[in-house]
Parts: structure tokens; C-alpha cells; sequence
């Protein structure tokens, strides 16, 4: 379920540009460098994250490399806190836990540092867009092994067609940009 601090942001759906058969034949490739580069496009989506996560005790915001890198630090900011990476592998210096994961396009692992959730703390994971749900759900297992507590799955762009929410039926999913096809 949405809540009422929902900002609607389907207006920013025409600054996204689709390219086609990117990076393998068949897929089309949802682009989201055309909104960012938009100078109030990035701002309405931040405040929109924001709006959905103020007052909802978050301790820690997580983005997925690379381009939950792009949100979630902002985020973090807006929320007063903190920011986690979750990596590709063999990026982090210090001691991680990894998992791996299939993408609508290939597979994948995702490391994070073992010190970097505390048990208890209320975590948010933002990630620029859900498809096959494969690299949240990854994340949600490495946060969860580490004791977090789940407050939030945050997206920008959802290919509502890949039906990656329904892997997360436990968890409340925010995605902002809906694409039906
Ligand atoms: O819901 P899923 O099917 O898992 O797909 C979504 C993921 O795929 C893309 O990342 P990608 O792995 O291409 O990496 P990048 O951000 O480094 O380009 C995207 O940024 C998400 O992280
Ligand atoms: N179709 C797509 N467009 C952009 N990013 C993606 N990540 C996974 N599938 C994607």
C-alpha cells in the first residue's frame, strides 16, 4: 500500500527515453539519464522519496550499485541518515557478505560490509528500477542475514509487466514511475 504522502511524479514519465535491443537483443532498455539531466527532474523524485520516508524512523538508507547510487545518497540526506553501498563484488575493503542473483539480462552478485547494519536498524534499500525483482531480492537477503529491519523498497522506474513486486509481498514497495509495457 501507498501512502498519502505519495507525490505523483507520472509527469516525469516523458523524460525517460527507451532504447531498444540494449544491452542485448530483445531487451528494451528503460534510460533514466534523460529525467536526471532534467534541472527539476531529479529534484521532484528526491522530494518524492523523501515525502513517502520522512517520519518513518529510518536509520539507514541503502542504495545498490550503480545506479541505486544515484538515490539513495540523496535520500539519505533529506532523512538525516545514513548511507550504505551495496557492491558489485570485490569493490569493499573490509569483510562482506555476498549473494547471487539472476537479472532480466544476466547474472550477478552483490557484496556488503558485515558491520554495516547494525541488528534493529531501520533500513530503507533504493534502487533506480524493478524488473525481475532478482537484485532487491538479493539485497533484502543480505540485509536481512545482518538482523535490519526492512522499512521501505524504494524505486524510481517499475516494469510493472516483470511482476518483480510480487517477490516482496511483505514489504512495503514504493515505486514512482509505473511502465505497464
Ligand atoms: O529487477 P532486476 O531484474 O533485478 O533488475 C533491476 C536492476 O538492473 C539494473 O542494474 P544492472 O544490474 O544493469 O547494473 P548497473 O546499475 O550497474 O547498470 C537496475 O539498475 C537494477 O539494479
Ligand atoms: N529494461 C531495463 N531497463 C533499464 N534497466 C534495467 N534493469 C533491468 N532491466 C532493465
Amino acid at each position: 500500500m501507498q501512502n498519502s504522502n505519495l507525490i505523483n511524479c507520472e509527469p516525469l514519465k516523458s523524460l525517460v527515453r527507451t532504447v531498444p535491443d540494449f544491452p542485448k537483443p530483445g531487451i528494451l532498455f528503460y534510460d533514466i539519464t534523460t529525467l536526471l539531466k532534467d534541472k527539476t527532474g531529479f529534484a521532484q523524485l528526491i522530494d518524492a522519496f523523501a515525502a513517502y520516508y520522512i517520519g518513518k524512523d529510518i536509520d539507514l538508507v541503502l542504495g545498490i550499485e550503480a545506479r541505486g547510487f544515484i538515490f539513495g545518497p540523496a535520500l539519505a540526506y533529506r532523512l538525516n541518515a545514513g548511507f550504505v553501498p551495496v557492491r558489485k563484488p570485490k569493490k569493499l575493503p573490509a569483510k562482506t557478505a555476498r549473494v547471487s542473483y539472476d537479472l532480466e539480462y544476466g547474472t550477478d552478485s552483490l557484496e556488503i560490509h558485515l558491520d554495516a547494519i547494525q541488528p534493529g536498524e531501520r533500513v530503507v534499500i533504493v534502487d533506480d528500477l524493478l524488473a525481475t525483482g532478482g537484485t532487491m531480492q538479493a539485497t533484502v537477503q543480505l540485509v536481512r542475514q545482518m538482523g535490519g529491519v526492512i522499512a521501505g523498497l524504494g524505486f524510481a522506474v517499475e516494469l510493472d509487466f516483470l511482476k518483480g513486486r510480487a517477490k516482496f509481498p511483505e514489504y512495503d514497495v514504493l515505486s514512482l514511475l509505473h511502465y505497464d509495457e
